[in-house]
């Protein structure tokens, strides 16, 4: 019965056509790491606003140090931020420094150790022994940026550079997508907050760390609701929490037990227009089989299985695009990669597999990618270990050692410089 099942790429072309971009704010640029711009970026001043020089030296006539060595005299000094009022005359040459601009007059700088200078006061003789034609060590007006110019576009995250560039163009201000609400809801009789353990039959909740983790690190703000026991009105008290989020998470109650009790307990008609109402249930997919996709009310809600492995593959594969999409960047599926397969794999059913799986560099260039003998949804330090998963479409024939497969990078990283 493959009918039942949603393809992994239909539930995600769902997800993401029922989000749209959340509205602006204007933050100062020292808090705008990793933040998405809703406008461009543009200058506010030109950079450099006047010629000015590269070196520390003597700026000069290009034509009085054609011919070397040349004799001048120093009529006056150019630090950056300052400057000289005259005119550099035949014979002249004005001190100069790494930025300061560069006189009327000038067209060359001259390294100062390519100078002889009888001493460092105005109206001192100098010896040019290198000649330095026009230009040479001049930065023009507007050489980095001009007022009004695109310092960064629109729909960016803002990188270290973004930012320093931002600064540059005395932009103290940036407007950037808000970020993203997610309210994270786990649910579960059996679980416990790590630290918490007292009975050891208990579960310890990892998953809304990890999915606060995942939140946080795509740029959203995570707020945990905290964990709902395996009882409707509770439940329902706790997922009422998410009022005011962008998105709401649920992890658990899924499935099709007794206890997973989300869909019933969130869909019961008394919530009327603040029910739960199911979008899609149950996609081709390993692990995430039970996932849960609607509105609770106007809340877009994800319902994540409770496995914790099944939670944090789907976190990666439906969570992270519908942030992105959330934040106005470029959403879909996450880029897949070409590997060399490092064993023998029996033939794939219906579910579309992510299999946990280290990578390391391969004959050609390719990663050689081995997947875990053992792939159980439960099992997180597999899933830490991991640095891929391997993608294999449903009805994947049986696969050889040597064959081309698909993976999904996972250590990426989140810092961008
Ligand atoms: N008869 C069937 N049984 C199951 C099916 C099915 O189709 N028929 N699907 C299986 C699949 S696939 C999955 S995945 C799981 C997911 O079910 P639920 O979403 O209902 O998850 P729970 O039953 O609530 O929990 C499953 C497992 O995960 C542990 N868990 C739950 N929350 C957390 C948390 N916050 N942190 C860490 N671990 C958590 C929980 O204790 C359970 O061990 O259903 C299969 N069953
Ligand atoms: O699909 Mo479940 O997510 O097997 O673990």
């Amino acid at each position: 019965m493959a009918s039942d099942l949603l393809p992994v790429e239909d539930a995600l072309d769902r997800i993401l056509t029922a989000l749209s971009p959340l509205p602006a704010e204007v933050v100062p640029i020292s808090e705008a790491l990793g933040r998405v711009t809703a406008a461009p970026i543009l200058a506010r001043r030109t950079q450099p606003p006047v010629a000015v020089s590269a070196m520390d030296g003597y700026a000069v006539r290009a034509a009085d140090v054609a011919t070397v060595p040349a004799t001048l005299r120093r009529v006056g000094s150019a630090p950056a931020g300052g400057g000289y009022a005259g005119t550099v005359g035949p014979g002249e040459a004005v001190r100069i420094f790494t930025g300061g601009p560069v006189p009327a007059g000038a067209d060359a700088i001259v390294l100062q150790e390519d100078v002889d200078a009888s001493a460092e006061a105005d109206g001192a003789e100098i010896l040019v022994r290198e000649g330095a034609p026009a230009g040479t060590f001049v930065r023009p007006a507007g050489l980095d940026f001009r007022t009004g110019d695109v310092g960064v576009p629109a729909g960016r995250r803002l990188s270290a550079r973004d930012i320093g560039l931002a600064a540059a163009m005395n932009v103290p201000w940036v407007r950037v997508i808000r970020r993203p609400r997610v309210a994270i809801l786990s649910t579960g009789d059996e679980i416990v907050r790590p630290g918490e353990l007292d009975d050891p039959t208990r579960i310890v909740s990892s998953n809304a760390y990890a999915l606060a983790a995942v939140v946080r690190a795509v740029g959203g703000e995570a707020v945990d609701l905290g964990i709902a026991p395996d009882d409707r009105d509770a439940l329902r008290a706790l997922a009422a929490g998410a009022r005011g989020a962008d998105l709401l998470v649920t992890s658990g109650g899924a499935s099709v037990g007794r206890h997973d009790l989300v869909q019933e307990a969130l869909g019961d008609g008394t919530l009327g227009a603040d029910a739960l109402k199911v979008g899609f249930w149950k996609i081709a997919m390993r692990p995430g089989k039970p996932l849960i996709f609607g509105h609770l009310g106007a809340i877009p809600m994800l319902g994540l299985p409770g496995n914790p492995v099944s939670t944090v593959v789907c976190a990666t594969v439906f969570l992270r695009p519908a942030l992105e999409r959330l934040l106005g960047l470029p959403a879909g599926p996450a880029a897949l990669t070409e590997a060399i397969l490092a064993i023998d794999l029996k033939e794939n059913d219906r579910r579309q597999d992510y299999l946990r799986a280290t990578s390391e560099p391969g004959p050609d260039g390719r990663r050689l990618v081995t997947p875990f003998v053992r792939q159980d949804s439960s099992m997180m330090s597999r899933l830490a270990e991991a640095d891929c998963l391997m993608v294999r479409p449903p009805f994947d024939p049986a696969r050889s050692r040597g064959d081309t497969v698909s993976i999904l990078p996972l250590d990426g990283g989140f810092l961008t410089i």
